[in-house]
């Protein structure tokens, strides 16, 4: 029988970290290695206990874990990224918001480490990236707009997703100016993909590609009904990059194997 994949945890008592730790109970060939948060309070998640951030280095060295997951913010996650680094442990995050310095850190890593890093890991995401290009493509002339609803604790707009499919949007070459929201006098023009970030109550994440011309409309929509989604697809690219070589790693490479 193959051992488990042993996997850190950041973040986790939030949001996504819990819904880590539930993915890797079932996984079925996974096990939480120790889990860590900012300021835990004495807390468990499923059993598990949640250990101060502060002691993320050492937990590392103790657990000898061949994978961490992170959903947390853009600077813990790149403080995380170089703590792994430092211990050759791959870095798997779900993280958004990153700044282009945050993402050359991720970068340096990935030249010690695996690391990958997905804005979504829901597998029907992953289909929209892999036929968006081809969908705006087929459609010249025809007008894009993105619409992305999230919850009203998300910090980062617009969403990691939302930016992944504007940039294959952008690789055909049509579009090349992204307007984020409308007010006053704003006609459309040649070249913009309109881009709105709505936020309310506890969505999961909707985001929703409107291709219109030619007197039709086209919408091209994905929407996460739970976080399980995103938490098992983590789950699989830890298991998945525990064996890979250090370099810079997303989503499809997981899927496509
Ligand atoms: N790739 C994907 O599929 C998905 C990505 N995400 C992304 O994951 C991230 C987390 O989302 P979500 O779980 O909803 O957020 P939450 O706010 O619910 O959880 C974030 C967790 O990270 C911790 N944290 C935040 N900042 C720091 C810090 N500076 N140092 C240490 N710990 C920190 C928080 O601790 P504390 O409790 O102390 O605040 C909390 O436990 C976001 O960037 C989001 O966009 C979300 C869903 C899916
Ligand atoms: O913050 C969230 O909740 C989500 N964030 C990700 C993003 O920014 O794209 C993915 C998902 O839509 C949920």
């Amino acid at each position: 029988m193959t051992a488990a994949t042993r996997i850190g945890v950041t973040g986790a008592t939030g949001r996504m970290g819990r819904e880590v730790i539930a993915a890797v109970a079932d996984h079925g060939s996974c096990e939480v290695a120790f889990a860590v948060n900012r300021e835990p309070d004495g807390e468990t998640v499923d059993g598990v206990a949640v250990d101060p951030a502060a002691e993320f280095g050492s937990l590392l060295a103790a657990h000898e874990p061949q994978a961490v997951i992170d959903f947390t913010g853009p600077e813990s996650a790149i403080e995380y990224a170089r703590a792994c680094a430092d211990a050759e442990v791959a870095f798997v995050t779900g993280t958004t918001g990153f700044d282009d310095d945050q993402l050359a850190a991720l970068e340096d890593a990935a030249g010690e480490i695996p690391v990958l890093h997905a804005p979504n890991f829901a597998r029907g995401v992953q289909a929209l990236v892999n036929v968006i290009g081809d969908a705006v493509k087929s459609l010249p002339g025809y007008d894009v707009e993105l619409v992305e609803t999230h919850h009203n604790a998300k910090r980062d707009a617009p969403s990691g997703t939302a930016n992944r499919l504007l940039d294959e949007i952008e690789a055909n070459g049509e579009f090349s100016e992204r307007t984020h929201g409308r007010e006053g006098e704003a006609p459309r023009e040649a070249g913009e993909i309109g881009v709105h970030a709505l936020r309310a109550g506890d969505i999961t994440g909707e985001h929703e590609i409107l291709l219109a011309g030619n007197h039709e409309e086209v919408r091209l929509t994905h929407r996460a009904e739970d976080r399980g989604v995103f938490a098992a697809g983590a789950v699989d690219a830890a298991a998945w990059i525990a064996g890979q070589k250090a370099g810079s790693y997303d989503f499809a490479d997981v899927i496509d194997e």
